[in-house]
């Protein structure tokens, strides 16, 4: 079965890992994962101005063991990418703000084959977010191997 899997992937951690592995045991034995990576600007809309440029994400997320596809999204229709994939099912990660039922409704409306589906498992850590590595480098005194502040 083919998962589709999406999100921003902006400065990568082990939670990202997770998610994108628990997505694809969705799909059973012979799953196969596509990962769409969120445009710079759906980011920008949506969420924070991103870090990591949206060619250089894509390019970490194909680089990672258990995506098979990932491509960029598209600008405006979030459904176009869906139906180019045809998955079977859409993972949506544990704190994803995409609401699973109205995505479903959505999904049917259009005529998509695809069953949304949410992934429970969450990595708890110092350090399980963009947002807080983005903080801690934001509140890190860089300084060199002399104590110079750079
Ligand atoms: C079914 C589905 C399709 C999506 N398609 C696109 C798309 O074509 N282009 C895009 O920039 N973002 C797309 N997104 C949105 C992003 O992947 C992402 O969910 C959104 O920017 C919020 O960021 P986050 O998921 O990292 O929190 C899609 C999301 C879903 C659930
Ligand atoms: N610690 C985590 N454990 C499990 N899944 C995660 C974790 N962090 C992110 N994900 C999932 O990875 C996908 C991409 O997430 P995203 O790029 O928004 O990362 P993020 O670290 O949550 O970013 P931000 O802090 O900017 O919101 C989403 O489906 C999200 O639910």
């Amino acid at each position: 079965m083919k998962v589709m899997a999406t999100g921003t992937f902006d400065i990568l951690h082990p939670g990202h890992v997770l998610f994108l592995k628990k997505a694809k045991e969705l799909g059973g034995e012979d799953a196969v994962l596509a990962v769409v990576i969120a445009r710079d600007s759906t980011v920008e809309k949506r969420k924070r101005t991103p870090i990591i440029p949206q060619e250089q994400r894509l390019e970490m997320i194909k680089s990672l063991k258990p995506v098979d596809e990932a491509y960029l999204g598209h600008a405006g229709d979030m459904f176009k990418i869906v139906e180019e994939i045809k998955p079977d099912i859409i993972a949506i990660g544990s704190d994803q703000d995409h609401n699973v039922d109205k995505l479903q409704e959505s999904l049917d409306k259009r005529g998509i084959n695809a069953k949304a589906m949410r992934v429970e498992d969450y990595m708890f850590g110092e350090l399980d977010s963009t947002c807080k590595i983005i903080k801690r480098i934001k509140h890190t005194d860089f300084k060199d191997k002399t104590g110079e502040l750079y």
